[in-house]
């Protein structure tokens, strides 16, 4: 009989974990995403997280929601957790990878996901599935083959001291 360890954690817990860690790098005060990119074979070859594009200053560009000027909110400027990651990824193509991201892709990042040739999708939580951008995200991800499903959460509690 084997002694090996029985408490490890599952691949969908360390690819979401990592994700979610990644999520922790975002400034955005209200909504944090991460992002981990896998190979078909369980490697991981990307991360993301959402923050502002590289040389625009986190102290003075916006992270309001709403204001009269959109050029005075965040939305103009973030690049999403899932883009980035896949914009990060400087080894050649992600043909067949599988994504995972702590909330459901909007419709600009599916369109990325789905033109580098991404496979999967399993995402954490679904917070704006009634919204325009996520229901055309899962109407592209339907025709183009993607196949997206939830992750399964283990209530498992990882401490990792810093
Ligand atoms: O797929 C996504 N990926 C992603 O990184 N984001 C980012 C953009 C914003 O910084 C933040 C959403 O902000 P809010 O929840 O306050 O609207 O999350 C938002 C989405 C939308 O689903
Ligand atoms: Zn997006």
């Amino acid at each position: 009989m084997s002694g090996k360890r029985q408490d490890y954690i599952s691949w969908d817990e360390y690819f979401m974990g990592v994700a979610i860690l990644s999520g922790r790098r975002s400034k955005d005060p209200n909504t944090q995403v991460g992002c981990c990119i896998v190979s078909a074979d369980n490697k991981i070859l990307s991360m993301g997280y959402n923050g502002l594009p590289r040389g625009c200053s986190d102290d003075e560009f916006p992270w309001e929601r709403e204001g009269e000027d959109p050029l005075k909110t965040k939305y103009v400027y973030t690049v999403h957790s899932e883009l980035n990651a896949i914009l990060n990824y400087s080894g050649g193509s992600l043909e067949g990878a599988k994504l995972y991201v702590s909330l459901f892709p909007c419709n600009e990042c599916a369109k990325a996901i789905i033109q580098s040739g991404i496979k999967e999708v399993i995402y954490d939580s679904d917070k704006y599935a009634d919204t325009t951008s996520v229901k055309a995200s899962k109407m592209m991800f339907d025709c183009a083959g993607v196949r997206y499903h939830q992750y399964h959460r283990t209530g498992r509690k990882v401490e990792i001291e810093l």
